[in-house]
């Protein structure tokens, strides 16, 4: 097909000319210009969408929260928010429901079908949630305690192979591990062995499962959703690679204790299985991203990498003591690690919109941005710097909005999977550093500096050295 590059820059000429009178309502007669924020935002929804395909919307943003303070129009009808009060305002609860509706452009019919979580409406939503917490209940996910440790143990042993020549007698092969790829591996094979009682042998097989990729681009996919109809949806593809429902496992994964909660809130089989894409699509590569970017903060401080090594290896004699009522409990230190990974490196940075309809009917999108509330001067002392004291009561952050970080977000709508990515990654943190000795590769200098967001970030591979302990 040949191009008519003329023809192409006239009607984008005559377009832009058309709109001219509704850019300038949108500036001055709209009834939103009382919300300060920069006019190349303000006019158009155009540039926001183009920032948002670019992957860089949450720098420009926490820009202009910067200089235009806690609410930014950011958009037309669009306001970013970055106050922590705000938080229960918009994701909490009012009257036993939640406070505003979920914006359907961003929670469209391409995304997920309307029988997930994400997607029902906030009646539908409320046996689904129901049903999904007793699989979620801190006693369940005790009972996953050995499931988890089994997939750390295959890990750190595909981590040795790649590590040694020859590990009887650590001859190392001096290459650097691309320590992302692993963790991705772990985080699937976790998760859906969770979810249906058997995993993808990604780490047994060092390769990504087909779908498995399917999944990890669906988060690029999302933000072009609309251009995206040659995608079949998620649910219909995952039951097709899985032949899941009727499998029996002696532990009792996510789906034994959800269908049997499910049967008593009577939903149908159609909603029980489209839990299946939900929870891979949730869980997996939401906690590689925040493990990764745990990893690379520990090992790019000195002091805080020796820290933790200290405690992690002074409370576990041996590798068989390391526990989840352990790790969650005895080691604050990391706890504080985990919060600010989260703070900084919030795996879901930009916001989840809601709406909300003025008394004429029209509506406007709201959200907070993880990212630009986490960084915020007005929320953080020296918000880039990583700094696990800020969450122990460290006199030099003593005005730290520290509830201002919620990466699970808040209220009725928020994260089941809170304590389950927290012990995965806690436990997976504990038995890296008992077990090896890590060190960046060179080429991760700035490694997160200009990273891309589509829903999730982008992470660079991520090269590291290990060894075992030498102490
Ligand atoms: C660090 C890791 C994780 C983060 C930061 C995170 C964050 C979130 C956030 C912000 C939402 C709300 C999204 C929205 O409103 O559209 C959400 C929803 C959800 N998450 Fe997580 N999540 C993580 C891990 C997990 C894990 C491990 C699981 C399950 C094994 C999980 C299961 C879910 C489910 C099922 C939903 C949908 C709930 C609903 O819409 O009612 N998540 N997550």
């Amino acid at each position: 097909m040949t191009g008519d590059p003329a023809a192409a820059k006239t009607i984008t000429l005559r377009s832009t000319l058309a709109n001219i009178p509704r850019f300038i309502y949108n500036l001055y007669l709209h009834p939103l210009p009382k919300f300060p924020g920069p006019a190349c935002l303000a006019f158009s929804d155009i540039p926001l969408s183009f920032l948002q395909l670019e992957g860089t919307s949450q720098y420009r943003l926490r820009t202009a929260h910067e200089k235009y303070g806690s609410v930014v129009r950011i958009a037309p009808r669009t306001l970013s928010f970055i106050s922590p009060s705000t938080w229960k305002d918009i994701y909490g609860f009012r009257n036993g429901r939640a406070a505003l509706p979920k914006d359907p452009k961003f929670y469209n019919d391409m995304l997920l079908p309307d029988i997930t979580p994400t997607r029902a409406n906030d009646d539908e939503a409320v046996p689904i949630r129901r049903a999904m917490n007793s699989a979620f209940s801190p006693k369940s996910l005790l009972g996953q305690e050995s499931m988890i440790v089994g997939h750390i143990h295959r890990l750190l042993g595909q981590l040795r192979k790649e590590t040694y020549h020859d590990y009887l007698n650590k001859i190392s092969n001096n290459k650097a591990v691309d320590f992302r790829k692993w963790i991705i591996f772990s985080m699937f094979d976790i998760n859906s062995d969770f979810g249906f009682g058997e995993d993808m042998g990604c780490v047994a097989e060092g390769r990504f499962h087909e779908w498995v990729r399917f999944v990890v681009e669906f988060f690029y996919a999302a933000t072009l959703i609309y251009q995206c109809y040659k995608f079949v949806p998620l649910n219909e593809l995952l039951t097709l690679f899985i032949p899941r429902m009727a499998k029996q496992t002696d532990r009792p994964d996510f789906m034994h204790h959800f269908v049997a909660s499910a049967e008593k809130e009577g939903l149908s089989l159609p909603v029980i299985e489209a839990q299946a894409s939900i929870l891979i699509l949730a869980g997996s590569e939401t906690t590689a991203v925040a493990l990764t970017g745990a990893v690379y903060y520990v090992l790019s401080h000195p002091a805080i990498h020796e820290r933790l090594n200290k405690d992690i290896r002074e409370t576990f004699k041996t590798a068989e003591d390391i526990e989840l009522k352990t790790a969650l409990k005895k080691l604050p230190y990391l706890d504080a690690v985990v919060q600010e990974t989260l703070r900084t490196h919030a795996p879901l940075p930009n916001g989840f919109t809601r709406l909300v309809t003025d008394k004429g009917g029209a509506m406007t999108v709201i959200s907070i941005n993880n990212y630009c509330c986490n960084t915020a001067t007005e929320n953080y002392t020296d918000p880039f710097v990583f700094a696990p004291e800020r969450w122990f009561g460290d006199k030099k952050y003593a005005s730290d909005n520290r509830n201002a970080v919620q990466p699970f977000l808040v209220g009725p709508r928020n994260c089941p999977g809170k304590m389950f990515a927290l012990s995965n990654m806690k436990l997976l943190l504990t038995h890296l550093i008992w077990n090896f000795d890590m060190e960046l590769d060179k080429s991760t200098k700035d490694w997160h500096v200009g990273e891309k967001v589509y829903n999730s970030w982008i992470q660079p591979d991520f090269p590291v050295y290990l060894s075992g302990r030498v102490k």
